[in-house]
């Protein structure tokens, strides 16, 4: 059965724009509730430990500066069947190719400077939210 949580970033050139407060009402609208919220700012070392499963990847050196390059806001968000939900309301890693309506169509700069993060599944939603926030920064 589909998990009921997701973890989701709004990433720094969101932030940076100020598109953070537009995004977080598209995320309500969309009917998640927010169980846990952290403003941030990654190191390098730290966005490289996130993103360790893209380290063979070429775009992974850039991936990790830009994560670092500015605040990001880290959520944990509950709804039924949340991982697909939450990829549905996200769209396509390139927003060239993302659905109308969706925020990263709407937000996002480029491929990489793409507004939002959504987890890719149940396991790897759960192992995110631990890497951001413990038991007692959730409700
Ligand atoms: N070709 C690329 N060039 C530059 N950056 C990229 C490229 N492909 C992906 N990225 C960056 O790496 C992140 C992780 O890539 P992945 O393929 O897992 O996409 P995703 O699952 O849609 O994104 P996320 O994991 O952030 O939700 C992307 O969100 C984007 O910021």
């Amino acid at each position: 059965m589909a998990g009921s949580i997701t973890f989701s970033m709004i990433k720094p050139d969101a932030y940076s724009a100020g598109n953070s407060g537009a995004i977080l009402k598209m995320i309500e609208e969309a009917g998640f509730t927010i169980k846990a919220m952290k403003l941030t700012k990654l190191t390098p070392e730290v966005a490289g430990k996130f993103y360790e499963v893209h380290k063979e990847r070429p775009f992974y050196g850039e991936l990790c500066a830009y994560m670092s390059s500015a605040p990001i806001i880290a959520l944990v968000l509950q709804k039924a069947n949340a991982v697909e939900e939450f990829r549905k309301l996200i769209g396509a890693t390139d927003p060239t190719k993302a659905a109308d309506g969706t925020i990263r169509k709407i937000f996002a700069k480029s491929i990489e400077a793409n507004a939002v993060h959504g987890s890719d599944s149940d396991e790897n939603a759960a192992i995110e939210a631990g890497f951001f926030f413990s038991q007692f920064e959730r409700v």
